[in-house]
């Protein structure tokens, strides 16, 4: 079986990470979103005011693209952005590992947040593929294709703070990760990589929550989206902290020692470092920070900020979600 690696490089402030994807023969940039399950690209049927500073399929210029008549796709995501577009089928390389006749969509239409994120090219979904949004016929992702060329049916996440990082598919590398690998069973239901998380630590006391909300791990998402009770929890321990809605959330004064918290993957607690829990600075002395409330939207969201802290698995064959210390 095949195994494959790739870089997945950070942008500003570690909001998401791109790793390169070959279809084609044309390489971009995709952001590898393990919570959503469709792989879409810039393409040359957007209107070129909106393709500016990105890489864009031509599938024109592409030998191996067949287009898949009739069909659509329109997706739209947590923090508001969307695209929709067309589809064909073409051939994707990641890493080595090539999916033949991979679903590609084609973006005809992407938000203002995909325009002006110039780094992106389009998105690469990991999550299962019920979710996938094609009409009239969902799709397979990229890993759903190519699963069962791989050694085993998996594949891990090792994001870094301000530094690039990979992603595995096929195996899991025991030099990325130290001590044990500490597993949740994945309800994949509702097409995410959902488990329970019924237990929270701040500052090292140790709160259950039984009414808290299950959780997804969503490497495209940036911050860690917890239940609101929670949320007021942390930062009712941070001096000077508020929830500011004009910034959009909590921040407080830069100089704060954050406390370390600690989100449950099942029955194990993965503690988060507080000194890596500033996400941004909003001026010079303000910190917006990286938990935040999901406003009860009843889905508590593990984005980026776990991941810098934790090696992460994603085990389809046993369904289960994994993290280790790093
Ligand atoms: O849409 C979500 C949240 C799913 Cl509950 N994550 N994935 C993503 N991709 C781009 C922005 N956010």
């Amino acid at each position: 079986g095949e195994t494959a690696e790739v870089t997945a490089s950070p942008e500003a402030n570690d909001a998401e990470y791109l790793s390169p994807v070959s279809i084609g023969g044309q390489t971009l940039n995709l952001d590898f979103d393990t919570g959503s399950a469709d792989l879409w690209v810039f393409s040359t049927e957007l209107p070129t005011s909106e393709t500016s500073g990105h890489t864009t399929f031509d599938p024109s210029k592409s030998s191996t693209f067949k287009k898949y008549d009739g069909a659509t796709w329109k997706i739209s995501y947590g923090d508001g952005s969307g695209a929709s577009g067309d589809v064909g089928f073409d051939n994707v390389a990641i890493g080595g590992a090539t999916a033949t006749s991979q679903a590609v969509e084609l973006a005809t239409s992407v938000s203002s947040q995909f325009v002006s994120d110039q780094a992106n090219d389009g998105l690469l979904g990991l999550a299962f593929s019920n979710i996938n949004t094609v009409s009239p016929t969902k799709q397979k992702t990229w890993f759903e294709t190519i699963k069962s060329q791989l050694e085993n049916p998996l594949f891990t996440a090792d994001l870094e703070k301000d530094a690039s990082g990979t992603y595995d598919f096929g195996n899991i590398d025991s030099s990325k990760y130290t001590g044990d690998i500490h597993y949740a069973p994945v309800d994949k239901s509702g097409g995410f990589w959902e488990f329970n998380s019924k237990s929270y630590s701040i500052g090292g006391t140790k709160s259950s929550c039984t009414t808290c909300s299950p959780a997804i791990a969503d490497t495209g998402t940036s911050l860690l989206l917890v239940d609101d009770d929670v949320a007021k929890a942390y930062y009712a321990q941070v001096d000077g902290s508020k929830n500011d809605s004009t910034q959009g959330g909590y921040v407080y004064p830069c100089s704060s020692n954050l406390p370390d918290f600690g989100i449950a993957i099942g029955d194990y607690i993965a503690v988060l470092k507080g000194s890596d829990l500033t996400y941004a600075n909003v001026d010079s002395s303000t910190c917006f920070g990286g938990i935040q409330s999901n406003a009860n939207s009843g889905m508590q969201i593990f984005g980026d900020v776990m991941f810098k802290q934790y090696f992460a698995v994603f085990d389809a064959g046993n369904t289960q979600f994994g993290v280790a210390s790093k």
